[in-house]
């Protein structure tokens, strides 16, 4: 048997709070995760949920997978009722899947609290369900619940319920960490127990981990060295709780640090891609610092690892971003060194190799501006403009100049707030005056500039302010609070970030405008 990669974003990452998945957008991740090559697709529970059942009614015609199959999710019959009797068993042969996964209680605790009834009955409800949804045809995986919990209080009754699923037929046993507590040396230790005490090969087993140690991927991965060959997981850890093992981590660790290939091949590659996909559809934000998949997984900040890096990136990379289809980035900060100025400017087209001057000039600008409050990690646009500032040959052309502002807030009798901004500038030696109205001060702003640029400059009108973010910094050295503006400006199919610092926050939003027009306007003519 080969590796199963079991994926269940639609079952038990649909569990997460805050995530609610529609029909159309389970139907999206599915195609998404069959991208990814995974093997299975929990796609929910039928008859229980009734997008679910919806779900696998429309899945039918609607997706043509071509690695995955579909898997319902139910549980073995109630206690004292015939299997064929049940309608959540019936259902789940409606839903008609090739494979079907079964949570069975696999806890003595649970099955006397919970089920309220005897073990016997417990372990004849497994056996039941495995055998008469086997002799329908389908392929039987039997998820344990609370499984190492409970072996480890009670070994005997964990090894009859394997013992049991399998013998009625089911292709796996998956030993689940429900409640998440495990660490990796205890999988190791029961699976090895399990498989001595009851003579069943590892390759029989499957491993679910809920992430409630933050060992959920650890434990999945020591599961598989300790034999396991099916492994289940989520889109970007998605589950219960604080979630479920993060199936892109344990796929790539098992890919490219334990050389066991799971995915079909130019699979891996579409990791960045898919997560960000799902994330999307699922209304999370995707996750910066995401191990593999983060935007942040393969950035660096620190000036000593650029200097390296400079040499060769795997020097401090652990593995090439690109086999995850990810890209790693240099952050320009107060801690960047001459190494990362010179590959940040080289990531924007701009080459000071050989220019040791500049390239200590920019370094101790940026050091100082960002002692100041200043911050190029995300604004590049401002970063590109400070750096070509050095350069004679590379110098951003000025698309006017100020002789000054004015920006007033008017409050109203009957309460409207109406800001009003009056800019006098130079533009291609004539001197306009422009005034607009707007509902704020730095919207005022930003179109009294325009109002006075555009003639010249009519290009203008293809790009607009897109997002505005103000952040107070706290005086320190005996200096006052400053106001770091950070403004996002879209056109062309491209956005760019520029950033201002000030006191007073119209004058750092007017650094930042100034900045975003001309790296703009310069791009324009470019
Ligand atoms: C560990 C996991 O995450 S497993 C996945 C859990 N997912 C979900 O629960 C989401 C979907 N669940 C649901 O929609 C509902 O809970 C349903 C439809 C399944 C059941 O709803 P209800 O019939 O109202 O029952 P309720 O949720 O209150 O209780 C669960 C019942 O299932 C029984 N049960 C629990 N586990 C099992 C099992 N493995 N096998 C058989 N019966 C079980 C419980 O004993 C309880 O029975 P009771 O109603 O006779 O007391
Ligand atoms: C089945 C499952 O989701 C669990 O036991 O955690």
């Amino acid at each position: 048997m080969t590796y199963q990669v079991y994926d269940t974003t639609l079952r038990d990452g649909a569990q997460r709070e805050g995530i609610s998945f529609s029909v159309v957008d389970k139907l999206a991740v599915a195609r998404l995760l069959d991208e990814f090559g995974v093997g299975f697709i929990e796609g929910g529970w039928p008859g229980a949920v009734p997008k679910d059942t919806e779900f696998f009614r429309r899945a039918r015609t609607e997706l043509n997978l071509r690695h995955a199959l579909l898997v319902a999710f139910g549980a073995t019959r109630k206690a004292g009722v015939a299997v064929a009797d049940d309608p959540q068993v019936r259902a789940l042969l409606d839903a008609e899947t090739p494979a079907i996964a079964l949570v069975a209680k696999a806890d003595l605790r649970h099955v006397e609290r919970a089920l309220r009834t005897t073990p016997a009955e417990n372990l004849a409800m497994i056996r039941d369900t495995v055998a008469h949804l086997v002799a329908e045809g389908r392929r039987v995986f039997v998820d344990g619940e609370h499984f190492f919990d409970g072996y480890r209080t009670d070994p005997a009754y964990g090894a009859a319920v394997v013992e049991t699923a399998l013998d009625a037929g089911a292709e796996v046993m998956v030993l689940c960490d429900t409640n998440g507590g495990m660490l990796p040396s205890q999988v190791t230790a029961v699976i090895t127990d399990l498989t001595a005490r009851t003579g069943v090969g590892p390759e029989r087993l499957g491993i679910h981990c809920q992430n409630d140690t933050a060992c959920a991927v650890a434990n999945t991965i020591a599961a598989v060295e300790a034999g396991v060959r099916h492994f289940q997981g989520t889109a970007n850890g998605y589950g219960e709780r604080p979630g479920n093992a993060d199936l892109f981590a344990v796929v790539a660790n098992l890919q490219l640090k334990l050389g066991i290939p799971v995915l079909p091949e130019g699979c891996l590659e579409q990791m960045v891609r898919v997560s960000h996909a799902i994330a999307e559809i699922a209304n999370i934000a995707p996750d910066t610092h995401q191990a593999y998949a983060g935007a942040a997984a393969f950035a660096h900040k620190a000036g000593l690892h650029a200097s390296a890096i400079k040499v060769d990136p795997l020097l401090y990379n652990h593995v090439d971003p690109a086999v995850v289809g990810n890209d790693m980035r240099i952050l320009v900060t107060e801690m960047a060194g001459r190494a990362s100025i010179e590959l940040k400017s080289r990531e924007l087209g701009l080459d000071l190799a050989g220019r040791p001057e500049t390239l200590s000039r920019v370094t101790n600008r940026v050091k100082e501006l960002e002692a100041g409050g200043w911050s190029f990690e995300a604004a590049d646009a401002s970063f590109e403009l400070l750096v070509r500032s050095e350069l004679p040959e590379r110098a951003p052309a000025k698309p006017f100049t100020l002789e000054s502002y004015r920006v007033i807030v008017e409050h109203r009798e009957d309460g409207a707030v109406v800001s009003e901004a009056t800019v006098k500038i130079r533009v291609r030696g004539e001197r306009v005056i422009a005034t607009a109205e707007g509902n704020g001060p730095v919207n005022a702003l930003d179109e009294a500039l325009r109002v006075g640029l555009t003639r010249h400059y009519p290009e203008l009108r293809g790009f607009g302010l897109a997002d505005y973010k103000v952040r107070i910094l706290e005086g320190s050295q005996g200096t006052g609070a400053v106001t770091r503006v950070l403004v996002e400006t879209a056109g062309a199919g491209r956005d760019w970030t520029t950033v201002g610092v000030h006191h007073n926050v119209v004058e750092a939003s007017w650094h930042a405008l100034v900045d975003a027009l001309t790296y703009g306007l310069d791009r324009a003519h470019v």
